[in-house]
């Protein structure tokens, strides 16, 4: 008589970097797999512009029971453009194609924090695998391109700004004189930019009412908003400077594992793949692009001040091995960087206390940054 005997897949441990300290997450043994369909629910966020309190409330639903279950969702009818999204992605393939010394020439180490571009292997998301095989160029939230601002006349001068956000405006003007030489680079990204940061305006109300507030009760901590965007190019298998980096049996990705820092992640993604994020039974699942959406991922700021009840989503991309580069464009969202953030009320009571002392997302990005 034969038994079959079926084995359980064994966890590993994942360590990652978190505002305080190192945490660790449990993960499966076994492949990642395609996600099923609806595992990564996708949002319509039609109405969410406009003052329809109707869709408000729908949209606030469904980014809850996203947030406690998937940790992240596909968002469709987002309002961005596809000239608008086409465009600055076209402009950062251009931009990485240059040859490697033209983008030495705003290598992050020329500018104030971090702005600029890193070079492939020089970053490494987590401590415990191999060097990140991507490129990335970066930039801080701009007052002088915030939509918000627009009325204002320009240059805004940092002095004009009150005196607890000036430490914390961290845009470094010099990178755009040394891009300008590519055309409409410059343009492109940035309109992308400020396409961004209103739809990451208007999701904070939305976000605001999936945790039972008013929606416009986070209003005054977008004011001067943590709104850093990056541009990443993970080259195809013959792309010239494509980088083979030994890691001595560490996992090697395109980017390694990890959390985003700030509350929430809008991030573009274009049609190769290789993008996948950790479900909550440890299972890496790929999230695949889908044509005229974005995905939108909880980060750690917004975990902690939920006490935990919005995890954040731990993602990571493959190294990519098609013939193709591939392009990413996420903008990291988070509240002025000044502003001590306590657990929300609505998310403890006598059975849950707050885990965490009140932070400002400036004190939870430094020492990460
Ligand atoms: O490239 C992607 O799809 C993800 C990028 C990402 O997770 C990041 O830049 O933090
Ligand atoms: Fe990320």
């Amino acid at each position: 008589m034969s038994q079959i005997i079926t084995q359980k897949p064994s966890k590993v441990i994942l360590r990652l970097n978190s505002p305080d300290g190192d945490s660790i997450r449990e993960v499966l043994d076994t492949p990642p797999r395609p996600c099923i369909f609806g595992e990564i629910p996708c949002i319509d966020l039609t109405g969410l512009g406009a003052t329809d309190t109707g869709a408000i409330q729908r949209i606030a639903r469904e980014i809850k029971t996203a947030a406690v279950t998937s940790g992240v969702f596909y968002i469709k009818n987002h309002g961005i453009s596809r000239e608008i999204i086409e465009e600055a992605r076209l402009k950062s393939l251009e931009f990485f194609r240059q040859p490697m010394d033209e983008k030495w020439k705003v290598e992050r180490s020329n500018f104030n924090h971090h702005n600029g571009w890193t070079a492939p292997g020089n970053a490494r998301a987590n401590a415990s695998e191999g060097p990140d095989v991507k490129e990335q160029f970066r930039w801080h939230y701009s007052v002088n391109d915030d939509p918000m601002y627009d009325h204002l006349p320009k240059p805004i001068a940092l002095g004009a700004l009150p005196a607890e956000i000036q430490p914390y405006i961290w845009a470094d003007e010099r990178l755009w004189s040394k891009t300008a030489a590519l055309p409409n680079f410059n343009d492109a990204v940035k309109r992308y930019w400020r396409a961004t940061i209103n739809l990451a305006r208007d999701l904070t109300k939305a976000i605001a009412v999936a945790l039972e507030m008013p929606a416009d009760g986070m209003d005054d901590l977008i004011t001067y908003p943590s709104g850093d965007m990056a541009l990443n190019f993970y080259p195809g298998i013959e792309h010239p400077t494509k980088t083979n980096m030994e890691t001595s049996g560490l996992y090697q990705g395109g980017l390694g594992s990890h959390t985003d820092l700030q509350c929430f992640t809008i991030l573009f993604q274009d049609h190769i793949g290789g993008l996948q994020v950790l479900n909550k039974d440890g299972q890496w699942i790929e999230a695949p692009p889908i044509a005229d959406t974005l995905i939108v991922n909880i980060g750690d700021f917004l975990s902690r001040l939920t006490n935990d009840k919005w995890e954040s989503t731990v993602h990571r991309v493959e190294v990519n091995r098609t013939n193709a580069d591939r392009i990413s464009m996420p903008l990291f969202f988070g509240f002025n960087f000044n502003k001590q953030c306590a657990v929300l009320p609505t998310c403890t009571d006598e059975n849950s206390p707050p885990k965490y002392a009140p932070l400002s997302c400036g004190e939870a990005v430094e020492p990460r940054n």
